[in-house]
């Protein structure tokens, strides 16, 4: 198995193919010499190789775990050294249209399956790595007409067995989905901590203040600006849907704050409390 992007996910998938011994060799292939390094020196990986064409050389399996906005032209550069029968997955955030580009990028003895582990953490890099992190968690597949049955069977048996209970969905439908339970919490912890810049505010130093209410509320806005850059431009109409529904609510709440509906505001934040309760308990 080749992983491309030795990071946390990769790095993840990686240390726990190693230690349940799921394929006979890990590859990393990445930019920084250093942190393939560490990840060889960390159990991650057997080897790296530092060029593409190279890394994917006699690979069965080739797992993508950059951030998304690379995967066309890392797929572009591998496919002609794909070997016969050779399985290219990734994990990426966003699949939608993504999923039919990458698959048209495949050499016609080669198969894609689209892949996304539903796991993470708000640290990057291959440090961050550990075999559990995809125990409990759910892994989504997006099949399409064009995949091979063969091909989406293995990469689910490897989810499976890292620890993961795998769901297959449209691309599209798993773009819409994610977009409201996962990029849109990322893109409001963000623009919170945008907001306490405002020099209304920030000239009070509120940060020092505060407690759990903002360190819990705003863990996830210290994840990598670069994935997530990726993953609000390639998902962009999933997201601007969702955003918008999420502004009409916010409009909602406000207009009752400043009628001073207690009843409305009562009712919208007991039903908020009794579904977080039920879903995240
Ligand atoms: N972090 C999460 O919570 C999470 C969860 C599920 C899926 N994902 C997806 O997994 C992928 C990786 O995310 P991560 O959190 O592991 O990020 P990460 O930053 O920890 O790892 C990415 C790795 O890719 C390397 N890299 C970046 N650009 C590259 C390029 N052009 N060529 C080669 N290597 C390159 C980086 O050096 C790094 O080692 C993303 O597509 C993301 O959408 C992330
Ligand atoms: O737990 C976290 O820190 C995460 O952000 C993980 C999380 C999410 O739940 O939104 C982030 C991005 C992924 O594509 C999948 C999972």
């Amino acid at each position: 198995m080749t992983i491309i992007g030795v990071g946390l996910i990769g790095g993840s998938l990686g240390l726990i193919s190693k230690r349940k011994k799921l394929v006979e060799t890990v590859v990393g292939y990445g930019k920084k010499r250093g942190s393939l390094q560490k990840a060889t020196a960390m159990g991650v990986i057997d080897r790296y190789v530092l060029t593409l064409p190279k890394a994917v050389e006699g690979a069965d399996l080739v797992v993508l775990a950059t951030p998304v906005g690379t995967f066309e032209r890392i797929c572009q550069a591998i496919a002609p050294h794909l070997k016969e029968g050779a399985i290219v997955t990734d994990v990426g955030s966003v699949k939608g249209a993504w999923v039919a580009r990458m698959e048209s990028l495949m050499p016609r003895h080669a198969f894609f399956v689209g892949g996304h582990p539903i796991a993470g953490r708000e640290k990057s890099g291959v440090e961050a790595a550990t075999a559990e992190l995809f125990q409990g968690s759910r892994c989504i597949l997006t099949p399409t007409a064009q995949t091979d049955p063969k091909a989406l069977k293995k990469v689910a048996a490897l989810w499976e067995k890292a620890g993961a209970r795998v769901s297959e969905m449209n691309p599209f439908d798993h773009d819409q989905i994610l977009a409201a339970v996962s990029h849109l919490p990322h893109l409001v912890a963000y623009v919170l901590m945008e907001t306490l810049t405002h020099p209304k505010i920030a000239k009070k130093n509120p940060v020092q203040f505060s407690a759990g209410g903002l360190r819990d509320f705003t863990r996830i806005a210290a994840s990598s600006p670069e994935m997530w850059r990726d993953i609000f431009l390639l998902n962009r109409d999933a997201v601007v849907e969702i955003v918008d529904l999420y502004q009409e609510s916010l409009e909602k709440v406000k207009k009752k704050i400043l009628e001073g509906d207690a009843a409305g505001l009562m009712e919208i934040f007991e039903r908020a409390k009794s579904i977080r309760q039920k879903a995240l308990s």
